[in-house]
């Protein structure tokens, strides 16, 4: 009788259809995406806003609006990076880089003119430097030629570290035009309306996650699920860590290292340098930051 029950309810498991939440599992084409800024916390914030239970993140950055090799490959490849989803629920990706590559509020405008953006900005020149504490760190691993940030900063560097070859910034630098946050976000905004790109301030989120991932939440139009409980400090790491079904998570060791070493003398130049694009930034999204 017991084998006679165990075949009728595998042929009746076979006949029926699959549960639904198996059924309507699907991967789908994000309905948010954070823009960046590269070094931002844009994986702070995407691992935060995976805490809630209506949103699943692809786990590494896609790439897709901003490499052509990609972009060609067409929607159905950029729907197959994402994870799989139940109706209703959020997918949300991060790739830092498309905030600042020309094509892509075109790009991603004409997939979906509704998606909803997240730009974490962190102070530019705090995130300069930890832009290229992250290409150091690449080319030292790679074992590659490295030059020091004064070399790259400033124009006519008398090469010592010390920047006292009276060189002036190099508005050239890749980095630094990274950091022109204001040139960015006005070709954001020739394609999407203000309203549409949420600013999650990046200092904010590392002083205390919990208040902006409420405001986040809110823009997502999400209900209220991520707690106070879901973050703890960890003295150790110098960061807020995650909390989420008992396990706990702290971002790995490439975010929240120490920073490349640069001159003070250099520093306040590059904080001069950046007040007036920083201003330009502010009058744009309708808010100031209390940056260098
Ligand atoms: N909770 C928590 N834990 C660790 N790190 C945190 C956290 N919240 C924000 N941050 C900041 O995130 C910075 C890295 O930013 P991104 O993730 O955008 O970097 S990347 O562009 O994807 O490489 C990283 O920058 P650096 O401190 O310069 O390394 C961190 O300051």
């Amino acid at each position: 009788l017991r084998e006679l029950r165990a075949s009728t309810a595998s042929a009746l498991a076979l006949a029926l259809p699959p549960p639904a939440h198996t059924n309507a599992t699907a991967q789908r084409l994000p309905g948010a995406i954070i823009i960046g800024v590269r070094k931002g916390g844009t994986r702070a914030l995407l691992e935060m806003l995976n805490l809630h239970p209506d949103v699943e993140v692809a786990k590494a950055e896609v790439h897709y609006f901003n490499l052509d090799e990609n972009y060609r490959r067409g929607l159905s490849w950029y729907r197959a990076q994402m994870p799989f989803t139940l109706p209703g629920q959020l997918t949300v990706e991060k790739t830092p880089g498309y905030f600042s590559a020309p094509l892509v509020p075109e790009r991603m405008w004409e997939m979906n003119p509704a998606v909803r953006l997240l730009l974490i900005v962190r102070d530019p020149a705090e995130r300069l430097v930890s832009d290229y504490t992250q290409v150091l760190h690449n080319r030292l691993q790679r074992h590659k030629p490295y030059q020091s940030l004064e070399e790259l900063l400033l124009l006519d560097h008398d090469g010592n570290g010390n920047g006292r070859g009276g060189g002036r910034i190099d508005p050239g630098y890749k980095a630094l035009q990274r950091s022109l946050y204001h040139v960015h976000f006005q070709r954001w905004l020739e394609h999407f309306p203000r309203q549409q790109i949420h600013v999650v301030d990046g200092e904010a989120l590392v002083r205390d996650p919990y208040p902006e991932l409420r405001k986040a939440e809110r823009f997502l139009e999400l209900p209220p699920r991520i707690m106070p409980s879901n973050f703890y400090f960890n003295a150790t790491k110098g960061f807020y860590c995650l909390i989420s079904a008992g396990h706990d998570k702290c971002l790995d060791e490439s975010k929240g290292r120490p920073h490349a070493p640069l001159s003070q003398r250099t520093f306040h130049k590059l904080c001069h340098f950046l007040q007036e694009p920083n201003k330009r930034f502010f009058n744009l999204v309708g808010r100031t930051f209390p940056w260098c």
